[in-house]
């Protein structure tokens, strides 16, 4: 039996008894160590999983075993993609969900921008997932082969998110959003100190949100309801 169990968004202790039963009744526990930071992981928990891949994607670690007639059972928890709903902009009305990658010197990929684009005509928020990157072999030890080196682990905060966006609508130039667009900034959304932070994206570029993970909602047409909980997270007040 494979169980593949979400931990919750906080620490260890959000994870849930049917996740816990199934971690104490299991011979090897794997930590997906790509998508989590710190205490917020996917615990792969196997009878017969082989030594798992460095690199892999949470259906191909379904797929696979299934094909090999191995039982699949996920153990399900918080996800970042209900958990946005804390600042009550209501999650039906967000579109699209989009990742924004790490730019580099050559490599600055904005296809998150037509999404963006289609969600703000329609009036919605948008999510973005913020990049992760954790055991990203260097350039150098890629290149040398051999044993591999890897980088520090990176985690993308709302403010390189931001001027990430507003780079892209410099260059794309289709007034999709400006610097005086309404976004929330997440940090450690689930954690005891998790921080929530509503304003222009301009004032939110400006805050350090803190330690990782980060997402940021680029907030679409709202609801007087969704005005006044945005209050409550507004720059400049503390929360
Ligand atoms: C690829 S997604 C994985 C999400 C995870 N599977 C889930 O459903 O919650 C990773 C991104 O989600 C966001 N994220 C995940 N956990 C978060 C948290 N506790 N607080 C804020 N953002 C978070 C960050 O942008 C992070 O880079």
């Amino acid at each position: 039996m494979l169980y593949i169990i979400g931990l919750g968004l906080g620490d260890e202790s959000d994870i849930t008894l049917r996740g816990l039963e199934a971690v104490k009744k299991s011979q090897k526990i794997y930590m997906d160590r790509k998508s989590f930071m710190g205490n917020q992981s996917h615990l792969l928990i196997e009878r017969w999983w082989k030594k798992g891949r460095e690199a892999t994607t949470h259906s191909d670690l379904v797929v696979r075993p299934k094909k090999l007639g191995v039982n699949v059972e996920v153990v399900h928890n918080a996800s970042v993609m209900n958990d946005v709903g804390i600042c009550r902009l209501q999650l039906y009305h967000y579109g699209e969900t989009v990742s924004t990658p790490f730019f580099t010197e050559i490599w600055r990929p904005d296809s998150f921008y037509e999404k963006i684009k289609k969600n703000r005509a329609l009036g919605l928020h948008t999510l973005c997932l913020l990049d992760i990157r954790v055991k990203e072999p260097t350039f150098e030890s890629l290149c040398r082969g051999g044993k591999k080196q890897y980088e520090p682990p990176r985690y993308m905060t709302v403010n390189t998110a931001i001027e990430q966006l507003l780079e892209v609508e410099q260059k794309r130039g289709d007034s999709v959003y400006s610097e005086e667009t309404e976004c929330v900034g997440f940090a450690r959304l689930g954690a005891e100190d998790q921080k929530i932070l509503s304003g222009t994206m301009k004032q939110s570029e400006s805050v350090d949100c803190g330690a990782p993970l980060h997402c940021l909602v680029i907030v679409g047409k709202t609801h007087p309801v969704e005005e006044e909980m945005l209050e409550f997270y507004k720059y400049g007040t503390a929360n």
